[in-house]
């Protein structure tokens, strides 16, 4: 399918990056560097801190110390229009409102791009068409939004952020909510869109598979990062995530796969002769 972003993509770089909330210090510390069109996963553990850092990461939530740069402009600088057309970012429970339609939902990632009063385009309408197909939504534009599943609606709000063509897109979580088809589906999506994508992720083995680099957070501060295949040994597995994990060979594609366990049960087995 051909990409309908016309975006090319643009690096972030943050500095000692710092959060609070409520008091508690949420994320310290934090370098990362994202060269222009890299997949980097942010992974740890539930309460690590990846949600807060990538809110923090697009200028929804202002640090307590630190700098970020897109494309080498202070992020926090930058007029909201030309953040909206630098950084798109589908929240972890993002929902489309109950009164739009699929197209008007969509639609809004075209807000950026409008002059004050336009409702719209054709060529936003192209836009929207095209990120509607690419999420295997075409033809569902006037449906209401209310007569979605949990999938769909996920659907329609990473169409939205798709619709913002931005040269970075940031995502918390992107593959809640979708079946088994459609988390692969995603990352196919990410691995030929031209922009640098930022995720926070849960599923390792799609981490291995689909992205270039990896950070691991933990209690808020980056303890890992490069290489997915470098960094997801078995020894951070078991430190971070406190999970026994073995990287396998895929035998028909002989593409590297991670097979996740519980630490005991990775254990060899005790044979019992004892019959019930
Ligand atoms: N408004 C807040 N005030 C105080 N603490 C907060 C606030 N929001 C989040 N936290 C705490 O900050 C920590 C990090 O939360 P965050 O949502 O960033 O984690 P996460 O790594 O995205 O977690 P998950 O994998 O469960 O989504 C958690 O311990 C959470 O309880």
């Amino acid at each position: 399918m051909t990409n309908p972003a016309r975006t090319r993509s643009m690096a972030l770089r943050a500095n000692a990056l710092a959060c609070r909330r409520g008091g508690r210090v949420i994320v310290r510390d934090v370098d990362l560097e994202v060269p222009a069109g890299t997949r980097l996963a942010i992974v740890g553990p539930n309460g690590s801190g990846k949600t807060t850092l990538l809110r923090t990461l697009c200028g929804l939530e202002r640090p307590t110390a630190g700098t970020i740069h897109v494309g080498g402009d202070d992020l926090h600088r930058l007029p909201s229009r030309q953040r909206a057309r630098s950084i798109a970012m589908v929240g972890q429970e993002e929902q489309p409102s109950a009164e739009l339609t699929v197209a008007e939902a969509v639609g809004l990632g075209r807000t950026p791009y409008r002059s004050a009063w336009s409702t719209g385009s054709s060529d936003d309408s192209t836009v929207v068409g095209a990120v509607l197909a690419q999420v295997g939504l075409d033809g569902w534009g006037a449906r209401s939004c209310t007569q979605l599943s949990g999938g769909e609606r996920h659907r329609v709000v990473l169409a939205r952020a798709l619709a913002q063509q931005t040269p970075i897109l940031v995502l918390d979580e992107p593959t809640n909510h979708l079946d088994a088809a459609w988390r692969l589906r995603l990352m196919e999506i990410l691995d030929e869109l031209d922009a640098t994508v930022l995720a926070a992720m849960h599923d390792l083995d799609l981490v291995l598979r689909h992205f270039d680099c990896v950070a691991v957070v933990s209690d808020g501060g980056v303890v890992a990062q490069g290489r997915p295949v470098e960094v997801l040994t078995p020894d951070l597995l078991a430190t971070v995530f406190e999970v026994s994990g073995t990287v396998v060979t895929h035998p028909a594609t002989g593409r590297p796969h991670l097979l996740l366990d519980t630490p005991t049960s990775a254990a060899p087995r005790a044979v019992t002769t004892d019959t019930p």
